[in-house]
């Protein structure tokens, strides 16, 4: 609604001069006509009915700005108004008195020198006995014989049997005096605005807010109103009204800021109390625990998702085998618990992508899936990286400390691959946590409670390493709630053909589709399924690389094969004359073992690599870990043995 301005006119002139300035300007203000107290009486009612600004002039604007409650704009005497009464007073007397305010008279001395009367100045402030007696004065003792102010100075001149001049504004001082009420009542607007929109929002918070003032409510929100069941509190003793437990938290010392868990209405509440600097006010802010849990679970959430997601489904696992589907099966099932899942099977089975997949079909789908490869890293790190530490929790730490992964997996899933390297004194811990669903930081004494599932993998004989004391038994049967087994490659052969042209397709798609489209002979398949395949499917991948990278014309057939099958320095592929590698020794002796063999093998792409694991590993088709772990084992067989061997 609009604000209203309401013009009080002290005499008829003004009225009708202000409604002609209105007129000409297009001004909304209502006028009414009404001098001292009827003027005083219409400016009340004028509010009482929504008025937010009065304008009036002289004593009138005086009253009604003691009395109204609202801004009141006085319409201004000017100099002009003065000397054209005084023109005209000049025409009726000899000697002047010219009554009013200071704000009237002042200035009447320079006036003097251009008017052809003599001019006498009169202080009144209103109809006052002592106004009245300076008037009588004035005409009795200094010889006026006419009279200038405004409506009530003409009004005892009139009385006095003087004759008088009123003083009346000019148009432009009116339209002024409007135009300063069309500010305050912008500003008024403005700041309602603000009032209503502040007020709006505290009501809506999900805090309930409370203002006591003493032991009276100044002012309780709609929040907290409808927690404890009431329409309003404002003014009302808090004990009357409030639950007792808000109270005597609000009432506890010592004073400043507090804050405890209490019940109120109940919704089980954090409150914290603020002295708001005034003696006996302080301000209450409840904040329901649900909500404040469920804000820090997105929190950790929205920090834990920070690269931790996992990309791959159901739909990225091929093969037509029943072996395949049965295995995929299971873990559909498996997705739909929150039970602890193991999968076991060899290097490049898979064994990651089913574990994303589970999550992405589980209801923690939205939450974070945090991968971590347990023999990947030495012993510390993996230790500080599964719990995270404190600040200064040893030399090197982060400042303000670290979140592990546990807490970032929060709501989702972590999967910890490789889990049977993990060392014994972090397979201790690993149990605690997965015992109390809640992790303390190295360095630090704070339980944080994190809810995760957790899917853990292995290549390596679990259950043989519970037995040689390399795995500890309670974390074993923790962690084996759901197994899956994957299945090698070779033991599934009917899933190559397939397997290989949907490898071939994605990889020529990922290179952007640059070259021919790869076609493969069938023919080739025979040979490709009589292949031992030690690195699965991820070995099957990059021989699909190489193809589409080398297979010029994308046809991909018996040669093809055949050149990369020499590529490939595996012992088991390579026949004993194959052209030796750049930089290569000897072939091993015709009586060498297996394990030999393969540590010729290895050693020769280590050469070819200059010491880049990663290359080799991927060129023997074997994930990094496993080269690593063959590294290890072979570096401690050398050391027992008495002879070193750098395979490093
Ligand atoms: N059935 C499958 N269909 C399609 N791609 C597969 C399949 N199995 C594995 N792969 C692919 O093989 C590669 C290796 O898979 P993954 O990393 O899941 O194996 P893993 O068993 O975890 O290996 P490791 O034990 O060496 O870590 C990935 O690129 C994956 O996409």
């Amino acid at each position: 609604m609009p604000m209203k301005i309401v013009l009080i006119a002290p005499y008829e002139n003004l009225a009708r001069d202000a409604e002609e300035v209105c007129r000409a300007y297009g001004e909304r203000v209502e006028i009414l006509l009404g001098r001292m107290e009827e003027g005083v009486r219409l400016g009340r009612r004028a509010v009482a009915e929504g008025a937010a600004v009065l304008i009036s002039r002289g004593g009138t604007c005086l009253r009604l700005a003691e009395q109204a409650g609202v801004p009141v704009v006085e319409i201004a005497v000017t100099a002009y108004d003065v000397l054209r009464a005084l023109t005209r007073a000049a025409e009726r007397g000899k000697r002047i008195g010219v009554a009013g305010f200071t704000n009237v008279i002042d200035g009447l001395a320079e006036l003097r020198p251009i008017l052809r009367v003599p001019v006498v100045p009169i202080e009144i402030t209103g109809e006052d006995e002592e106004s009245r007696r300076r008037l009588e004065a004035a005409v009795r003792d200094e010889g006026v014989d006419c009279l200038v102010g405004d409506t009530s100075v003409v009004m005892q001149g009139a009385n006095l049997g003087v004759p008088c001049v009123l003083i009346e504004s000019g148009k432009t001082a009116i339209w002024s005096a409007i135009q300063e009420a069309k500010r305050i009542v912008a500003a008024r607007m403005a700041e309602r605005r603000v009032q209503t929109t502040l007020r709006t929002a505290i009501d809506r918070a999900n805090q309930g807010l409370l203002v006591l003032d003493g032991g009276t409510v100044a002012f309780a929100n709609r929040t907290l109103l409808a927690w404890i069941g009431r329409d309003t509190c404002a003014g009302l003793p808090a004990r009357q009204c409030l639950p007792p437990s808000l109270c005597d938290f609000a009432d506890a010392a010592p004073e400043g800021h507090r804050s405890d868990v209490i019940r109120v209405g109940g919704q089980l509440c954090f409150a914290e109390r603020h002295c708001l600097g005034e003696e006996g006010r302080v301000m209450v802010v409840l904040s329901r625990v649900e909500e404040i849990e469920s804000a820090e679970r997105q929190v950790r959430q929205k920090r834990a998702m920070g690269g931790h997601v996992a990309h791959y489904t159901f739909d990225d696992l091929y093969g037509p085998s029943r072996a395949m589907r049965a295995v995929v099966a299971r873990a559909i099932h498996f997705a739909q618990t929150d039970s602890s899942v193991l999968i076991v099977g060899e290097t490049g089975t898979g064994k990651e992508v089913l574990a994303q997949s589970i999550h992405n079909a589980s209801p923690r789908a939205r939450g974070p899936f945090v991968a971590v490869n347990c023999a990947a890293l030495p012993d510390q790190l993996l230790e500080s990286e599964l719990f995270g530490y404190e600040d200064g929790a040893f030399t090197g730490a982060r400042r303000g400390g670290k979140p592990g992964l546990f807490e970032l997996a929060h709501g989702g899933t972590i999967f910890l691959d490789e889990i049977g390297e993990t060392p014994l004194h972090v397979q201790q811990r690993l149990l605690r946590v997965l015992q109390e669903r809640q992790v303390m930081r190295i360095g630090g004494e704070r339980v944080i409670p994190v809810d995760v599932r957790v899917i853990a993998a292995t290549n390596q004989p679990l259950w043989q390493f519970v037995q040689e004391g390399k795995f500890r038994k309670d974390l074993f049967f923790r962690i084996d709630v759901l197994r899956l087994h994957t299945v090698p490659l070779r033991e599934r052969r009917e899933d190559i053909p397939e397997l290989t042209e949907r490898l071939l397709h994605q990889l020529w798609y990922k290179r952007k589709g640059v070259g021919a489209r790869p076609r493969i002979d069938p023919a080739i398949y025979p040979i490709l399924q009589d292949y031992h395949w030690p690195g699965n499917v991820r070995e099957l991948q990059n021989m699909c690389d190489y193809l589409v990278a080398t297979a010029g014309s994308g046809r991909i057939g018996m040669a093809e094969i055949l050149d990369w099958l020499e590529h490939k320095a595996l012992p088991d592929t390579a026949p004993k004359e194959a052209p030796a590698a750049p930089g290569t020794g000897e072939v091993p002796p015709v009586d060498a073992t297996l394990e030999d063999v393969e540590r010729w093998a290895v050693e020769r792409m280590l050469q070819h690599t200059g010491g880049d694991l990663t290359r080799a590993a991927q060129t023997l088709g074997i994930s990094r870990t496993t080269l690593w772990r063959k590294l290890k084992q072979w570096q401690a067989d050398a050391g027992s043995a008495g002879h070193g061997t750098n395979l490093a």
